[in-house]
């Protein structure tokens, strides 16, 4: 059995049975089978399904947030939140199932062309630990409401939500074995991908995995959507609103305790209040009450897995080591309840050299480093000294500015006087090494589609065409 913890306390709540290896087989029969009879649908039945499902997650919002705050140590409000946009993913990709089309194409007088946007058929989505019951309903979402099947594989740490989705799946009328939830490690996604069945694969994780997840899907010769980590920057202009920016600097990289892949991690501000902005930095992340997100005044809870907790504790020690100032920490809780939670205090980093692993390497947790910059070119300079590109955020209060950076940077995401406001809407995805492929809003119609073109002789049988 996998066992399941709470970060919070490091208790078990569950244990999972795993997917034994030679079930991968039944599983993909069954999703392949699904998949058959749900893409011959009209796409209005699988729609309203769709918001039938979005209806039934939102009721059981309360619960199924509950779960995921035990499971990932966030705190009840962001796993409610979390759950509500589970929700919405099914609401809104089954509105958009009767909507996406193909094109007709007027080749000339007497041909014409027309492109059908078919399912590829079974989407395998590796989800990771860090967002689960969101990630898994996008991926889910997406999949189906373009005819997929979709057989997920959520991180062992935090499988719970992802669970219990998909039985809620199946109350509100998908098909069975349409979606279907399958649970183990590594070992288990590849033998997934490598499985002749599965068409299309949707991972979202680390570098390294997404590295595993894109080898194998090449051996396949099938499409890999790669959604990686970040080292994103935020620069904060002299001009900024600079309480807002404060606030949108701190959420933008301790919300969730740091474990985010769009983490703005590297701060950069201007020259000219460097010193009064990171003062009033240093004071807030020394401020930060760290402990059991049940309770009103804490705002950052645990790591979400042990093995993160070592390894946001060695970054730390890593940074240290390698010349980095450190300018404030929090407490960590001194409740003895709490003796064997994940906890690692929010972090403030200056002086660190660029070429650190603290400027350089994810660490995907509540660590934040900080310098100056000149101006515009040289804040996107620093911004760029990255193998990454997921996110960026700026703040200014010159409109021009802001569009300039916009179209400067180099990153999947830029958010100008704002951070971390991601929408199903929104198409999301990296740059660089963050990975490759969209998901979200008309991108996911092509992601999770493949093009079919028909072209046809208006003036009877015609061999022998060249277009
Ligand atoms: N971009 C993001 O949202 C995430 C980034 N990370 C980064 O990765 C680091 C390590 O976290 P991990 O849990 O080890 O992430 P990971 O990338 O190893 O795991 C994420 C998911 O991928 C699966 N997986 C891993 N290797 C695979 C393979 N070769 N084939 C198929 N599936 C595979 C895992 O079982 C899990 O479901 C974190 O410290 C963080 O820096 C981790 C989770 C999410
Ligand atoms: N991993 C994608 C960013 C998010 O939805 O939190």
């Amino acid at each position: 059995m996998l066992a399941v913890h709470t970060p919070i306390t490091g208790e078990v709540i569950a244990e999972v049975e795993p997917t034994a290896p030679d079930a991968v087989d039944s599983v993909l029969a069954r999703a392949s089978e699904a998949q058959r009879a749900w893409a011959r649908r009209p796409a209005s039945d699988r729609g309203a399904i769709l918001v039938e499902a979005g209806r039934l997650l939102a009721a059981h919002a309360a619960e199924l947030g509950e779960l995921e705050a035990r499971n990932t140590g966030r705190t009840p409000a962001e796993g409610r939140r979390e759950a509500d946009r589970a929700a919405q993913a099914f609401s809104y990709y089954g509105g958009w199932a009767d909507k996406a089309a193909g094109t007709t194409i007027p080749v000339s007088s007497d041909v014409l062309a027309y492109t059908v946007r078919e399912p590829y058929g079974v989407v395998v989505g590796v989800t990771p630990w860090n967002v689960p019951v969101r990630m898994a309903a996008k991926k889910a979402a997406q999949s189906v409401a373009f005819g997929n099947a979709c057989v997920l594989k959520p991180a062992p740490e935090t499988p719970l939500t992802a669970m219990r989705m998909a039985e809620l799946l199946r109350a509100a009328g998908l098909p069975e074995g349409l979606v279907q939830v399958a649970n183990g490690g590594p070992e288990l996604g590849q033998a997934l991908i490598e499985h002749p069945s599965t068409a299309l694969v949707t991972f979202t994780g680390s570098p390294e995995g997404g590295r595993a997840v894109a080898t194998a899907a090449a051996q396949r010769l099938i499409p890999a959507v790669l959604e990686l980590g970040g080292k994103s920057p935020q620069l904060v202009f002299a001009d900024a609103d600079l309480d807002s920016a404060l606030e949108g600097v701190l959420l933008g990289v301790f919300a969730s305790a740091g474990q985010m892949c769009i983490a703005g991690s590297r701060l950069y501000v201007q020259r000219g209040i460097y010193d009064t902005f990171v003062e009033r930095l240093r004071a807030r992340v020394e401020s930060i009450v760290v402990g059991d997100p049940s309770a009103p005044d804490v705002r950052v809870g645990p790591q979400m897995t042990a093995a993160q907790r070592d390894r946001t504790r060695a970054a730390i020690d890593r940074a240290t080591a390698q010349g980095a100032r450190m300018l404030a920490t929090a407490q960590l809780p001194s409740d003895e309840r709490l003796r064997g939670g994940f906890f690692v205090p929010p972090t403030l980093f200056a002086d660190a050299d660029p070429r650190s692993d603290l400027m350089r390497a994810e660490i995907f947790g509540p660590v934040l480093a900080v310098a100056p910059f000149e101006d515009e070119a040289d804040a996107a300079a620093k911004a760029h000294d990255t193998e990454f590109g997921l996110a960026a955020g700026v703040w200014t209060s010159d409109g021009a500015r802001a569009h300039r950076l916009a179209r400067d940077l180099r990153a999947g995401t830029v958010w100008l006087n704002t951070y971390r406001a991601l929408s199903d809407q929104v198409p999301f995805g990296g740059f660089g090494a963050s990975g490759y492929g969209r998901e979200n809003g008309e991108e996911a119609h092509r992601t999770y589609t493949q093009v079919k073109s028909v072209v046809s002789a208006l003036d009877g049988p015609t061999p022998g065409y060249t277009l």
